[in-house]
């Protein structure tokens, strides 16, 4: 069987984008952010995170910063009956400073590469899934994918993810 999917951008769209945040205690969640995730929960979505993260490239934090930071949305999530079931990053850049991840990859957003290995760890169902976004690269991102784009564009994100 075919699952539905939310996916949601990060920073600019979960949380104000400080540039680079990679600390729960700078975290600052968006207006109506947590209760949009419970809302794609209670109508039976996957609600999956997909970040570029190339603050890893450039050797301002490492990748477990990354995976912190999403337990402990989770956790804040988990106190309102919220929750994301998967967290899918891209940590490279092609002029990063880690030589490691310092490349052209096909996961760094608007490339689709995050997208499709979620689609098909989960049998993901493109035409029925949407990609909430607040950037011009999320809406080609899910334009290049096949998902349905919303953008953020301030105000209430519940409002914006209301119309699923
Ligand atoms: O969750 P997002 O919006 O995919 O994460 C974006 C941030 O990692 C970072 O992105 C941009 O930086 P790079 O293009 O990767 O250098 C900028 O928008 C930064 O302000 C963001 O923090
Ligand atoms: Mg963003
Ligand atoms: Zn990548």
């Amino acid at each position: 069987m075919e699952n539905k999917a939310v996916f949601f951008d990060r920073d600019g769209t979960l949380n104000v984008d400080i540039h680079y945040l990679h600390r729960p205690e700078d975290f600052i969640w968006i207006p109506g952010a947590k209760e949009a995730i419970r809302h794609v929960n209670d109508r039976g979505y996957l609600a999956i995170l997909v970040t570029n993260q190339s603050g890893v490239a450039r050797g301002y934090y490492p990748e477990s910063d990354v995976q912190h930071v999403y337990d402990w949305m989770n956790s804040e999530l988990q106190k309102v009956g919220a929750h994301l079931d998967a967290l899918y990053y891209c940590p490279h850049h092609p002029e990063g400073t880690v030589p490691a991840y310092t490349k052209a990859c096909s996961c760094r957003k608007p490339a689709t590469g995050l997208i499709d290995a979620a689609c098909a760890r989960f049998h993901i169902d493109r035409a029925k899934s949407y990609f909430v976004g607040d950037s011009d690269g999320d809406m080609l991102c899910a334009k290049n994918a096949g998902l349905k784009g919303l953008r953020y564009e301030g105000g209430s994100l519940l409002d914006l993810v209301q119309k699923i």
